[in-house]
């Protein structure tokens, strides 16, 4: 039997995705108290866990060391290719908008300067409306962008909403809603079938078990 190797985005999936394995029928709590760690072996050995940042997970399902991933759709729009996109866990849940302070002008003809971490995203989102816009690469805090002068306008998270009110901040569009994938490594689809589609299947029956309830 081949380990398989899972890995896994740290923060804010962290714990809904080892939520959702183990109401799976993975068994995680090996992982419980993992003090600094980032690499766990299961206690059977059929399962090893790496805890990395969320654009490291498509790195490593890439180059093949993780044959899966647990990653935010965010992450995988911004990389799109080189694996497979298997399954949508429906944990995570956010969306992608344009936000602004209340006297932004969406409709204003004049090139708008837009500050994101996510730039593929923002310039695909603006193309697509034939819009011509600049792009500003912001690390973090985006919400201050349009605050400060720095841009007209912003394209980021919003989850509960409260960063945006908090900073005077209000949603102009919403691009589209993001939530956690699994992504599997194209050669280790092949090599271990069996193995890599019982746990899709098994994670498929919980997530269907909790749309239920
Ligand atoms: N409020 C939120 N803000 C950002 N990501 C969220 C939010 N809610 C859910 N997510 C999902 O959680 C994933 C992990 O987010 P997290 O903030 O832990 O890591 P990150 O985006 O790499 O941030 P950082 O660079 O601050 O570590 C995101 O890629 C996204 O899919
Ligand atoms: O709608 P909310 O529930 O307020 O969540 C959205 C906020 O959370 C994320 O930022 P994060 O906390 O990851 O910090 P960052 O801005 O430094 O990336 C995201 O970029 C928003 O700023």
């Amino acid at each position: 039997m081949k380990t398989i190797t899972i890995a896994l985005t740290k923060g804010r999936l962290e714990q809904s995705a080892l939520t959702l394995f183990s109401a799976a029928g993975i068994d995680c709590s090996f992982m419980a108290d993992k003090k600094r760690k980032l690499i766990f072996l299961s206690p059977d050995g059929k399962y090893r866990f790496l805890l990395v940042k969320a654009a490291d997970v498509v790195t490593y399902v890439k180059h093949g060391v993780a044959d899966i991933g647990v990653v935010g759709k965010d992450v995988l729009l911004e990389h799109p290719y080189g694996y497979y996109e298997m399954l949508d866990l429906k944990i995570g849940k956010c969306r992608f908008c344009v936000a602004s302070t209340i006297d932004y002008d969406p409709t204003d003809y004049k090139r708008k300067i837009i500050a994101t971490k996510y730039p593929t995203i923002a310039s695909q989102h603006f193309q697509a409306k034939g819009e011509d816009v600049e792009l500003i690469k912001i690390e973090g805090s985006v919400e201050i962008a349009p605050v400060l002068g720095l841009a007209d306008a912003i394209v980021d998270i919003v989850e509960t909403g409260t960063t945006l009110v908090e900073n005077g901040l209000k949603i102009y569009e919403e691009i589209c809603p993001i939530s956690g994938r699994l992504i599997v490594n194209k050669a280790s689809l092949k090599r271990n079938k069996t193995s890599i589609l019982a746990l899709i299947k098994q994670l498929e029956v919980e997530i269907q078990r909790r749309l239920k309830r």
